[in-house]
């Protein structure tokens, strides 16, 4: 009798539980109908140009959350929003779209492009070894080799900035990671430069239009009418190929031959295992940040922050004094000045704020379905964070148009802030993974071209300034367009200082 008590109370006890758990899940299925997608505009084709412009248009019409069904993509303007899924909810939003046509352009072997897999965890994690923040001061020596090499070209042929710059962010990869001295005239820099475009077109909706309007076309010969795509993407991965073994050979048969050696070869030595993943670190390095000539980032900032110069001469006027205050006159800035140069920290910052290289940074798509403010976010949603307009959201930053350090030296928080609040490296566990050699060299570039240089506007036969219109490119990667600017040591002792740096 007892026992049959006791059978029947666990029958009622796993009945009732089962009905609380039913109820939960229709509860939720139920929730689920109700929500809907956030509100967005219908259409045809994404804007190409200026898309961050138009991005923005949309947020004043629809909010914080703009959702576009036919491309399952949502963007965002808001930083709270971009903080909120893709680093708070990384788990489900640190994905990317591997579409066929990425494949054909090789980046499956791309730590940015890749999807969120094992793999990526793996490829990631060499890079990091290599370039987290505790281990990036083995890049000094190289940093200031090159960036004392740009300021010496500077002297020598001022008229020529864009392509010193250049030469200084591709030599700084190849430097560092293989050990050789490159420039942007060698044919591998070249072929690396010529698909960046590629990449950038395959990132984004929109970029291959035939393609995304017809998938089914991937599947014909490239000389198909319509299908030139195949072609321009098949030339892209074999570049990456190339990419991906040259400078890495070369790296180890210098090292075998006792020529020279190259973190990167040391480490494929340490650890055969992770040979790979280190090849894939220096590709990756190579095409993806280092080496993409008019679209690098690295090079993107340095133009941006000569081009802020030559506008706004009483920001540079100001610079200049703290660093002779601070360091004086008769030697260049080093990394141990940092922290004692708050203005030039605040330089930079407002440089990395007003002119993100990758003004949409990199789509991180969702792997399950969510729910957030009320909205259904589906599974496979390409999450875009639009980070030209986060920089210049008028309820975070007074005048945000407006070039201003002072925004950080006046803030509580002061210039010194934490790195991740640097939105134009991107969010949550896809953020650059270069980041920290990244800021050490933008940042080591602003200080001593403050130290050593005066910015102005150039003038013509009449001695009347010709103007600058600031102009910036509209594609993917947004660098200033061609400008010119006059550039001249401060001072005899100031050409004098950068020039004997050749005998360090
Ligand atoms: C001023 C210079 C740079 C800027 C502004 C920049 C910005 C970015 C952004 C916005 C992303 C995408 C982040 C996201 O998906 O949320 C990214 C990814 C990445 N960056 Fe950078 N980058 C810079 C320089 C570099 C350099 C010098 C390197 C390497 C040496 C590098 C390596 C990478 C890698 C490996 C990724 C892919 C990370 C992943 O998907 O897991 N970056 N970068």
């Amino acid at each position: 009798m007892v026992s049959h008590l006791v059978i029947l109370i666990a029958s009622l006890g796993v009945a009732a539980l089962a009905l609380v758990i039913s109820l939960r899940v229709r509860r939720k299925r139920l929730d689920t109908t109700k929500l809907s997608y956030p509100p967005g505009p219908k259409v045809a084709a994404m804007p190409i140009l200026d898309a961050w412009v138009e991005y923005r248009n949309w947020g004043n019409i629809y909010g914080d959350l703009i959702y576009l069904p036919e491309w399952n993509t949502l963007i965002t303007n808001n930083a709270e929003v971009a903080v909120d899924l893709l680093e708070k909810r990384a788990r489900i939003y640190s994905d990317r779209s591997m579409t066929p046509i990425m494949k054909l352009c090789g980046g499956e072997n791309l730590l940015s492009v890749e999807c969120y897999s094992e793999k990526w965890r793996r490829d990631r994690r060499v890079f990091q070894q290599t370039f987290r923040q505790a281990a990036v001061s083995q890049f000094y020596p190289s940093q200031y080799n090159k960036v004392h090499e740009f300021l010496r070209n500077l002297v020598s042929a001022p008229d020529s900035f864009l392509e010193h710059i250049q030469r200084l962010s591709q030599g700084l990869v190849f430097k560092s990671l293989y050990g050789l001295e490159i420039g942007p005239e060698d044919p591998l820099a070249k072929k690396a430069i010529s698909i960046v475009g590629t990449f950038a077109r395959a990132l984004l909706s929109g970029g291959f239009p035939t393609y995304e309007l017809f998938p089914w076309l991937i599947y014909l010969p490239s000389w198909f009418p319509g299908c030139e795509f195949k072609r321009v993407a098949a030339q892209c991965g074999k570049i990456v190929e190339e990419v991906d073994t040259v400078p890495f050979n070369i790296a180890m048969n210098n090292l075998k031959d006792g020529i020279c050696t190259s973190p990167i070869a040391e480490l494929a030595v340490q650890k055969p295992e992770d040979l790979q993943e280190i090849k894939a670190m220096g590709t990756m390095s190579f095409i993806g940040q280092g080496c993409c000539c008019v679209m690098d980032q690295t090079m993107s900032s340095i133009s941006s922050f000569l081009l802020a110069m030559c506008m706004h001469p009483d920001v540079q006027a100001k610079a200049q004094e703290e660093i002779d205050r601070v360091i004086g006159r008769d030697r260049l800035p080093t990394f141990e000045d940092r922290r004692s140069l708050p203005y030039v920290e605040a330089v930079y910052r407002e440089v990395m704020r007003l002119d993100p290289p990758i003004p949409l940074g990199f789509p991180h798509v969702s792997t399950e379905d969510d729910f957030y403010r009320g909205y259904h976010i589906p599974k496979g949603c390409s999450v875009v964070a639009n980070i030209w307009a986060i920089n210049r959201d008028p309820n975070v930053y007074s005048e945000p148009d407006k070039f201003m350090p002072e925004r950080y030296t006046n803030s509580p928080m002061g210039p010194f802030e934490n790195i991740d609040n640097i939105y134009a490296y991107g969010f949550g566990r896809r953020v650059c993974a270069g980041r920290y050699m990244a800021d050490n060299t933008v940042w080591l570039t602003v200080a001593s071209v403050l130290a050593a240089f005066t910015l102005e506007k150039t003038k013509d036969d009449n001695g009347n300034e010709i103007p600058i219109t600031g102009e910036m490119t509209d594609l993917f990667f947004r660098h200033p367009r061609p400008y010119q600017s006059s550039i001249t040591p401060r001072s005899h002792l100031a050409g004098e200082l950068v020039l004997a740096t050749a005998d360090h």
